[in-house]
């Protein structure tokens, strides 16, 4: 990326204290499993996105204590000489398995998993969560604006109103991947080729002395992508028909029919008909209306069955901070450790509230997909070596009603989680932007309906497997 910094000290202090903890009590080497995963999906959905990884990858390649830092370390007057020494030649040496950007994931189910020696696992916990749940929440957010524009194209306008650069560009990112046709963050397109276009500002028809110079100005300069803002003075009085007059003096004879205006204020419904009429009237049939103000998911939705004819939209504020729900509550947790032989034994937070309590061990998540639908029925959680045979039925089970068992046969079985360091080495380069968006949409539309509704969607089975489920019922019989 452009100018990066180093973001190495980007971890909370804690994680350096357990770090020189760990490094003085003889456990630095212990290899440990952390998983990632969240418990709520955000709006109260029935599935989010995952998004992040490739920064997640980038950082943990780029990992490195510089002079600087080691120095700032020491006059903290905390951490041993030997610590500091050490920190000096840390890298990341650890495996690394995680699903692919773009991928629908569910509640309770590890999207990420880290097995490393201890310090090493540790210390990428802060940078790792803030980036997973930066962009799971905006591709999140996203994905449900998207849906509810009904295939029309919503582009992220939201730079402005973001909560910092990284918000702005990083956001606009996850919301490429997340299904937006496009984004005004300029430099969102020169780093990660999210492609960047717009329309034009207030500013701009204010600037000439009338609006009809304005919009012909533009139309001018660019008449292959000219998007007349029309709501400045009077948009049925003034703003359609100086457009409508613009785009016929300027791109009809040049034989140019597409050319867009866009509304942003007031009633969006009652405005794009009446547009709509004015345009059809004048013979711009191909124009399109854009609208923006203030969009969410919600508002979309409504324009669309008010009888809206709005055919593309521009949304920011509510999708770059995820305005109605801002927390995405992914969390890095142990869940397993290595003796000296190499055996994994398993590790468990215990909660009084059942829904924190974790999944232990090293494990594996597989979507299952019924054969004859295509669509995916469940997820099964199982443990790291236990590999489900589709040619065999299989029995699930709801972990928190055993007594509810079903069996399928007829499925194909496939592994989320794939390989993104092996030993410390990075085996997994992302795909391009535009394949990872791609794919969101493709894996989306492998999930029912009832799955996608905003409220109360079906609730997807994540469901662990026999073994899992015996052990996390040992551990928990150990620990009363
Ligand atoms: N037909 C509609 N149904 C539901 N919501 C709408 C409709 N038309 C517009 N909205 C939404 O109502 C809100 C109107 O906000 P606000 O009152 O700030 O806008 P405005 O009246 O256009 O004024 P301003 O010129 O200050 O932007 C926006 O969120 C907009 O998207
Ligand atoms: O409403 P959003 O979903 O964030 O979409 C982006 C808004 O940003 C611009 O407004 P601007 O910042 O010029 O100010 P405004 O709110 O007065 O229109 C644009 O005209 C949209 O209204
Ligand atoms: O291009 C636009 O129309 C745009 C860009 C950012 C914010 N609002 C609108």
């Amino acid at each position: 990326m452009k100018d990066h910094m180093n973001y190495t000290l980007l971890c909370d202090f804690y994680e350096l204290t357990m770090g020189n903890g760990y490094f003085q009590t003889g456990h630095a080497g212990q290899i440990c499993y952390f998983d990632v995963f969240f418990r709520n999906v955000p709006d109260g959905g029935g599935f989010a996105i995952a998004a992040g990884l490739e920064q997640v990858a980038d950082y943990i390649e780029r990992l490195r204590f510089d002079e600087e830092d080691i120095s700032y370390l020491r006059g903290k007057g905390c951490f041993c000489a030997e610590f500091l020494e050490y920190l000096k030649t840390f890298r990341f040496t650890g495996d690394i398995w995680a699903v692919p950007e773009g991928t629908p994931i569910f509640p309770g189910e590890p999207f990420l998993t880290v097995r490393a020696p201890a310090i090493e696992a540790q210390f990428i916990e802060t940078f790792l969560l803030l980036t997973l749940n930066h962009q799971s929440l905006i591709a999140t957010k996203t994905n449900r604006i998207v849906r509810a524009a009904g295939g029309r194209p919503v582009s992220e306008f939201g730079s402005r109103r973001a909560q910092g650069p990284d918000a702005a560009i990083l956001g606009a990112r996850a919301s490429y991947i997340a299904g937006c046709a496009g984004t005004a963050c300029t430099l969102a397109d020169e780093i990660y080729g999210a492609p960047a276009g717009g329309t034009m500002a207030h500013s701009w028809v204010q600037m000439f002395p009338d609006e009809y110079t304005a919009f012909k100005t533009y139309c001018q300069l660019y008449p292959h992508s000219a998007t007349l803002l029309v709501d400045t003075y009077n948009v049925l009085k003034s703003g359609v028909p100086n457009a409508i007059r613009a785009f016929q003096e300027v791109l009809l004879p040049q034989g140019i029919t597409s050319c867009a205006i866009r509304l942003d204020s007031g009633d969006l419904t009652y405005l794009s008909r009446k547009a709509r009429k004015m345009l059809d009237a004048a013979g711009l049939t191909e124009c399109k209306i854009v609208a923006s103000n203030s969009l969410d998911e919600y508002i979309i939705r409504d324009l669309l069955l008010q009888g809206a004819r709005i055919d593309s939209f521009g949304v920011g504020e509510r999708l770059i901070t995820s305005k109605s729900e801002p927390v995405f509550g992914g969390v890095y947790k142990l869940a397993a450790v290595e003796d000296g032989a190499g055996n994994i034994i398993p590790k468990i937070k215990i909660s009084e509230n059942a829904a924190k309590i974790t999944n232990p061990h090293f494990k594996k998540v597989y979507r299952l997909f019924e054969n004859d639908t295509g669509k995916a029925f469940a997820d099964l959680i199982t443990l790291h070596d236990e590999v489900v045979e589709e040619s065999q039925p299989l029995e699930l089970f709801d972990p928190d009603a055993t007594w509810k068992r079903k069996t399928f046969t007829d499925f194909t079985a496939k592994e989320l989680l794939v390989p993104v360091f092996q030993r410390g080495r990075r085996v997994y380069r992302s795909p391009s932007i535009l394949e990872m968006r791609t794919y969101c949409a493709a894996q989306i539309d492998l999930l029912w309906d009832e799955v996608k509704r905003f409220e109360n969607p079906h609730n997807y089975y994540v469901d662990l497997s026999q073994k899992l489920w015996d052990i996390k019922q040992q551990l928990l019989k150990g620990r009363r």
